[in-house]
């Protein structure tokens, strides 16, 4: 029989209500499979923390099982955290420890010493060097910037090379270049095998790295999908086109809408850039928009097919317009 691969992370119809407070996870079940770059997004309020500190051994389900690796976080809380490295959203550290030492203090929290070949001090000393700290490795915590301490709080995180990483809004307020040193080398960690489960307001960052995205609203998992097949779902494409020759400018747009139906011109929208923009579901409607436009005696220019962005199916899918995370993604 060929060996189970077990999942990364298995999250099990889990549920926290918390005392006195709101359900903040109504039933939530997924699994991150080894290997693979993991988005979890919702609007503030999700429930997003909740479960992460319910994986990290930080708070405990109401019901409900989580495994990292296997190993169930609350029967096995030892292996279960030894498989894994959270980079939380807080700055907490020693004031009194240099970069160094607080490294090896976190190693030794794991009860590894200075020769384990998983994290020895050449383990330190490549991390320390990958996320550009080589040179603040002897400086006193309470000395670093924001985003040097950002950076040690990472390094905290791997520092026993977990097979398993979270990251819980990692680049929350950091400079352009701590995002890049950051996400080269998580990449890299990424492409060498490590499971990465990361949760961001930028969007755009987990459009550009996650495989996969889980989006969670009130509690409950609203989407759970390739972050391509999310990007392509077909009722979240349009058509471009510009009205091209006499019909250009705005007397074209009720000519346009006379010829095209009624309930596709009612979600259309003219661009900054002077195009119109209809829902094109499918290949028949495209063909059709264009049809009915040569029929009425219009021809268009500048013809794209455009699908959402991450943001876009986002707002759609959590309904939340006014949050600040989607304020945050627009930034
Ligand atoms: N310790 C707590 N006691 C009571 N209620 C809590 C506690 N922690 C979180 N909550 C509530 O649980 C719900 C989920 O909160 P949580 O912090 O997990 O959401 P989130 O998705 O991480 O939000 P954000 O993006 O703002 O960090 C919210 O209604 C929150 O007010």
């Amino acid at each position: 029989m060929p060996p189970i691969s077990l999942p990364a992370l298995s999250v099990r119809d889990v549920v926290k209500q918390y005392r006195d407070g709101p359900l903040a996870l109504g039933g939530v079940s997924f699994d991150v499979k080894r290997g693979e770059f993991f988005g979890l997004l919702g609007p503030n309020g999700a429930g997003k923390t909740t479960l992460i500190s319910i994986i990290a051994g930080l708070a405990r389900a109401t019901s409900g099982n989580v495994e990292v690796m296997g190993h169930d976080v609350v029967a096995d809380p030892g292996r279960a955290r030894m498989n894994l490295g959270v980079v939380p959203q807080e700055l907490v550290f020693d004031p009194f420890f240099t970069v160094r030492e607080t490294l090896v203090f976190t190693r030794g929290y794991y009860g590894l010493g200075r020769r384990d070949p998983r994290c020895g001090d050449d383990w330190i000393d490549e991390v320390l060097h990958n996320l550009d700290l080589t040179h603040k490795a002897d400086a006193n915590m309470r000395a670093l910037s924001g985003g040097m301490k950002r950076r040690v709080l990472v390094a905290q995180a791997l520092v026993h090379r977990p097979p398993v990483i979270i990251l819980d809004e990692p680049t929350a307020g950091v400079d352009v270049e701590l995002r890049q040193t950051l996400w080269k080398f998580i990449a890299r960690l990424n492409r060498e095998g490590c499971t990465v489960i990361l949760t961001t307001h930028y969007l755009e960052e987990a459009e550009q790295y996650c495989h996969r995205v889980a989006m969670l609203k009130l509690g409950k998992l609203v989407a759970l999908d390739d972050t391509r097949t999310l990007l392509r779902t077909e009722s979240s494409a349009r058509l471009l086109f510009r009205l091209a020759g006499a019909a250009a400018g705005q007397g074209g747009i009720p000519r346009a809408a006379a010829a095209l139906p009624p309930e596709l011109f009612a979600h259309a929208e003219v661009l900054n850039d002077g195009r119109i923009a209809v829902p094109a579901p499918d290949a028949a409607t495209i063909e059709l928009v264009l049809h009915r436009l040569r029929e009425a005696g219009l021809s268009a220019d500048d013809i794209e097919l455009r699908h959402a962005d991450l943001e876009e199916v986002f707002l759609r899918l959590t309904g939340n317009g006014g949050d600040s995370s989607a304020d945050a993604a627009q930034a």
